[in-house]
C-alpha cells in the first residue's frame, strides 16, 4: 500500500473541492492512503512537494489547483512556472501527478474539476500512481 500527499493550491475553494474529491476517490479505489497539504497558490506547489519529500513520508504526490487567466502576463508565470517546477521534480525521480488546471475561464475549470465529468483530480492521482509503479518496476 502506498501513502500519497495531495498538495492543493487553494486559490478557488469550490473548484479545489471538486479536484480533491476526485483525487481522493481514485487513491481510495486503488487501495492507498493519503494526506492533504494546502498552499496559497500554484507557484507554491513545487516547493511544498520538495519540502514534503525531505520527510521521506510519502511515496507519491498529487498536485492540484486552478489557474484562470486574468488581465496580465501573470497567468503565464503562474501556469508555466508551477508546471516547470513540478516537471523538474518528476524528472528528478518523484512520482507526481499534475492536476493543476490552467484555463481561460471558470466554465472550463468546472468541466475539468468535476469528478463526474473530466475528473482531472482523479486523473492526476492515477498518473502519480502510474509513475510510482514504474519507479518500483525499474528498481527491481
Ligand atoms: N492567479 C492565481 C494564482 N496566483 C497566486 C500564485 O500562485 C502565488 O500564490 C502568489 O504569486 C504568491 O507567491 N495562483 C493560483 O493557484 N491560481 C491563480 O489563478
Ligand atoms: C493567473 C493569475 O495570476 C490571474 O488570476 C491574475 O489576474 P490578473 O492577471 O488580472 O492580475
Amino acid at each position: 500500500m502506498a501513502h500519497l500527499l495531495i498538495v492543493e493550491a487553494r486559490f478557488y475553494d469550490h473548484l479545489n473541492d471538486l479536484l480533491v474529491q476526485g483525487a481522493r476517490a481514485a487513491i481510495k479505489a486503488a487501495g492507498h492512503t493519503h494526506e492533504t497539504l494546502t498552499v496559497p497558490g500554484a507557484l507554491e506547489v513545487p516547493a511544498a512537494i520538495a519540502l514534503a519529500d525531505q520527510s521521506e513520508r510519502f511515496d507519491a504526490y498529487v498536485a492540484l489547483g486552478v489557474v484562470i487567466r486574468g488581465e496580465t502576463y501573470h497567468f503565464e508565470i503562474v501556469a508555466g512556472e508551477s508546471a516547470r517546477g513540478i516537471m523538474a521534480l518528476t524528472i528528478d525521480g518523484l512520482a507526481i501527478g499534475n492536476g493543476i488546471l490552467t484555463v481561460e475561464n471558470e466554465a472550463q475549470a468546472l468541466t475539468r474539476a468535476r469528478p463526474d465529468e473530466k475528473d482531472k483530480g482523479g486523473e492526476a492521482a492515477k498518473a502519480a500512481l502510474a509513475l510510482l509503479d514504474l519507479r518500483e518496476r525499474m528498481a527491481r
